[in-house]
Formats: structure tokens, sequence, C-alpha cells
């Protein structure tokens, strides 16, 4: 069978892990020192409209450039001001255009929490998310084997970083789950083929436990796909593309919060 998009990204970070040998003791006395970070889930939670979590993402692998010449600090105010309940900023530097010098300019141009959107394979990674200023961690459920969905899952929590568990289907939820996952993605986009599915989103929103944020990723545009999120039980949803190529991203993100 041929690689796949998320094979070959996944190969080239477990490649660099592979070669990190930086002291994963020493790092977490350091993460164990920071300050607290700024509660991703408890902004989800704290409020009865849709959650909007707004990304920054320069480009990606399935559509190309989207706005690689964006500027982080003015998007993420912009973004606040229009009501966005979180930040996602990709740190991904080959696939997606972004950097963790991105994830820090956005940040400290806002009070919004902050999800670091990576491709994360090791402790160290999910250290890093941490060191860097993130307030949360994506732990994507297709990429990492249950022990190590659960043990990245406890050491993030640990650290005090939330944690976004992206899943796809009733099978990764069960390994969602299994890892004590509070906080879960469903990304309506096939890793593989890039589809956008809708019915599939749905369909999970009925089998997520209620105790857990619902968050549907991937492929939202207009208020009307919102709407059908919400109505089928999504807390909050995830936009990238749409609010990067947008004119007006602030009033976009006023239409999707409805
Ligand atoms: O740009 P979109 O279609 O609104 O999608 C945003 C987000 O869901 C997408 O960037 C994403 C979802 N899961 C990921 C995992 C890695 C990198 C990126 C992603």
């Amino acid at each position: 069978m041929a690689a796949t998009y998320l094979d070959k990204i996944l190969d080239r970070h477990r490649s660099m892990a592979a070669v990190d040998t930086r002291s994963l003791d020493a790092l977490l006395d350091e993460a164990h020192q920071l300050p607290p970070t700024r509660g991703f889930a408890d902004a989800l939670r704290g409020s009865d409209a849709l959650g909007v979590i707004s990304e920054i993402k320069r480009r990606s692998p399935s559509k190309g450039d989207l706005n690689v010449g964006l500027d982080p600090a003015e998007l993420a105010a912009t973004y606040e001001a229009g009501g966005a309940s979180c930040l996602s900023v990709l740190t991904d530097v080959e696939g997606f255009g972004g950097s963790v010098a991105d994830l820090q300019t956005a940040r400290a141009a806002c009070s919004l929490p902050v999800l670091r959107k990576d491709f994360t394979v090791s402790e160290l990674d999910v250290i890093d998310a941490r060191l860097m200023g993130a307030d949360c961690v994506l732990l994507i459920a297709a990429a990492l084997d249950t022990a190590e969905l659960t043990s990245f899952h406890r050491l993030a929590t640990e650290i005090g970083l939330d944690v976004l568990v992206e899943i796809h289907d009733e099978a990764e939820l069960e390994h969602a789950l299994d890892a004590d996952a509070t906080l879960i993605g469903v990304n309506q986009r096939d890793l593989v083929t890039f589809q956008v599915d809708h019915e599939r989103a749905v369909r999970m929103a009925g089998v997520i436990p209620d105790h857990a944020v619902k968050i549907a990723e991937s492929g939202v545009r207009h208020a009307a796909d919102a709407r059908m999120l919400e109505t089928a039980g999504y807390d909050a949803v995830l936009v990238g593309e749409t609010l990067v190529t947008s004119g007006d991203p602030a009033a976009a993100i006023r239409e999707l919060i409805g």
C-alpha cells in the first residue's frame, strides 16, 4: 500500500524524535516550574454558545498555500475580537509552514488559550508543547498506539496541559476513552483521502459520551455547517482554512458562533 501523507509526516517526526538526546528529567523539572496554563478546556466548557477554536495555518498538504504571509499577532487579536474561544496554531514546519515562533507570537497578542497543533510522537514533544507556552496539546489517535496515547495523555495532564485527542471513528474513540480523554475532536477530514465527511461527524457526536467536550474539526465553512454540528451535539468547531483565507475573519467567527 502506498504510504499516506500521515505516514510520511509521522516518519519524519519519529526520525527527529529518535535523535533527540535531551534529558527528559531536566525538561520535566523545567515544565513543573512554569506558571499555570490558560485553561483551554474551561474556555470551551464555560459557554452555552458554540465555541470556535480559530486556527493559524499558513498552508496545508491538502490545500497548498492558504495564507503564507499571515501575521500571527494581528490574526490572533482579530480572532479574539470576533469572539473565538481558543486558538490553534500549527507549529509543524514542513507540512504546514508553521513554527514555534508563530505560536508564541500569537499567544502573546491575545488572552486566549492556545492549542499546539503538531504531530506529537514522543514524551519530549509533549513537554516541548508546555515549554513553548502552549495551553493544550494535540494527540492524534491514528498516529499513536494505545500505550503511547495513554502515557502521553497522562504526562501532558501531569504538567498542566489540556489534551485534545483527535479521532475519526468508533475504534479510535475507544482508544481515546481508554486514555481518559475528556476533550475529543472528530476530524471530519479523512487523513488518507482528504475528503470531508459531515455524516460521520454527526454520527460520532451521538456516540461520544456527554461528559467529554465534543469538537468538530476541519471543513467547517458556513454558518449552516456550524448549526448542523451544534445540533448534532458538538460544543465547539475547530476552523482553519475558512478563517485564514477570509477578508474579515472576525465577522466569519461571529457568523459561526450564531
Ligand atoms: O482548515 P480546516 O479545514 O478548517 O481544518 C482545521 C483543522 O481541523 C486542521 O488543520 C487539522 C485537523 N487535524 C489536524 C492534524 C494536524 C494538522 C492539521 C489538522
